[in-house]
């Protein structure tokens, strides 16, 4: 049997979807002869956690009403009343989750997943690379911060796993590396890597207005927590990062050439959150939408494209014709195409939905059951 010690952090959309996942998942992991065994969970500004991390474990209903309570707005720090764990805060919460994967070096190692959004996580995460415990992200941050910390965060490929940050559930990383580690170099990579960017295109070219559409993507989970992320093109850049990193490219965020979809007067620095959802973005929507007849009188569809080959790198709206692959997706489809020398003339092509906190979910859950094995061969591991 594997047991696996998951402590989670980031408890939104993705990562309440993947606590749901685990458990709707007991029956066949049981089959499988995985345990997961959630110690910890935290937020923003809590962590809760069980208190005897190696043997105990969170129940699936306290897991449950930990979902609820997250859903509803509320703080985990309601689940004091339950009595199940032990609460931390602010500075506490890093000390803690040191403390929970030295406490089970010597076992089993933690296996800390990453569903936040937070560009703060990078520290942990590698400190607990280096106390022999694996990492799972969905957040891209971590993997597209400098160089100089990415390095140690990747300096035991085994023990990382992203696959979720670019494409949410599609087999991308796994592909790359794959192919990379057969001796089959990747010289080109052209893809359309924003779910949200992608319904928006295929949405307004459908007649509704851009704003209308944001707003349906934030609802239905597509967006980063703030959609100017999407929006600015810089959640498509952190992608196409991850992905020129992985081909050997050794280079930084600010390299990266980026079209923003709103101008910089409606960016974090100069306009609060809600502003600019109920303000800023009606004022885009003739400007986008004029852009996006443009491209149709010339036969043609608008995409966000991004471009990886030789030393360049970029991302950016362009035309392309409605019959190539860009320009069929549809929805929050994403495509990837892939050259290299055994797929010279035709691309490897991987598409599907590529956001959405289900099929995040999955691929983090996916991730999680691919080091099992690390797990498995522990010494507590019977
Ligand atoms: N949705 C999608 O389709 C996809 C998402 N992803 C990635 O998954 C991640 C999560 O996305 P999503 O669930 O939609 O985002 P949400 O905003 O719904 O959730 C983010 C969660 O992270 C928590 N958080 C913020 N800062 C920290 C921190 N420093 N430590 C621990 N937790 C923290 C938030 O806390 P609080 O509740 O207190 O605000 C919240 O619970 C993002 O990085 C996103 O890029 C990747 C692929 C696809
Ligand atoms: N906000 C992202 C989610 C997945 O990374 C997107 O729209 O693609």
């Amino acid at each position: 049997m594997a047991s696996i010690p998951l402590l989670l952090m980031g408890c939104g959309g993705v990562g309440r979807q993947l606590l749901r996942h685990v458990i709707s998942c007991r029956p066949l992991h049981s089959q499988q002869g995985v345990r997961l065994r959630v110690v910890g969970v935290c937020d923003s500004k809590s962590m809760v956690a069980i208190s005897d991390v190696l043997t105990s474990e969170f129940r699936d209903d306290f897991l449950l009403q930990l979902c609820e309570i997250k859903s509803n707005g509320s703080s985990l720090l309601d689940l004091t009343k339950t009595g199940e764990c032990q609460v931390y805060s602010g500075e506490e919460i890093g000390r803690k989750v040191i403390d929970v994967a030295t406490a089970l070096r010597s076992s089993s190692g933690l296996a800390l997943i990453d569903c936040s959004a937070s560009s703060e996580t990078i520290g942990l995460l590698s400190q607990v690379i280096n106390l022999d415990g694996c990492v799972v992200l969905a957040n891209k941050k971590p993997l597209t911060s400098p160089l100089e910390y990415y390095d140690k965060l990747v300096s035991q490929p085994r023990r990382l796993r992203h696959e979720s940050t670019v494409g949410a559930g599609l087999p991308v990383i796994a592909t790359i590396n794959r192919m990379l580690s057969s001796g089959d170099p990747i010289n080109r990579i052209i893809g359309s890597l924003s779910g949200t960017l992608g319904y928006v295109m295929s949405e307004v070219e459908g007649g509704r207005p851009f704003s209308e559409v944001v707003t349906s993507a934030k609802k239905l989970g597509f967006t980063e927590p703030d959609p100017r992320d999407d929006l600015s093109g810089m959640d498509v850049a952190r992608k196409a990062l991850i992905l020129a990193r992985l081909l050997g490219h050794r280079i930084e965020l600010d390299s990266i050439k980026v079209e923003s979809l709103y101008p910089e007067k409606m960016g974090p620095a100069n306009m609060p959150l809600d502003e600019f959802l109920a303000k800023g973005l009606p004022l885009l929507d003739e400007a986008i939408q004029k852009r996006i007849e443009s491209a149709v009188s010339n036969g043609n569809v608008l995409r966000y494209v991004c471009l990886i080959e030789e030393s360049r790198c970029g991302v950016g709206l362009q035309e392309v014709s409605k019959d190539s692959a860009l320009g069929r997706l549809q929805g929050s489809d994403n495509v990837v195409e892939i050259y290299s020398r055994c797929y010279s003339k035709q691309p490897l092509v991987i598409q599907g939905a590529g956001a959405g906190n289900d099929t995040t979910a999955v691929g983090v859950l996916a991730d999680i059951l691919d080091i099992q094995d690390i797990f498995r061969h522990s010494p507590s591991a019977a």
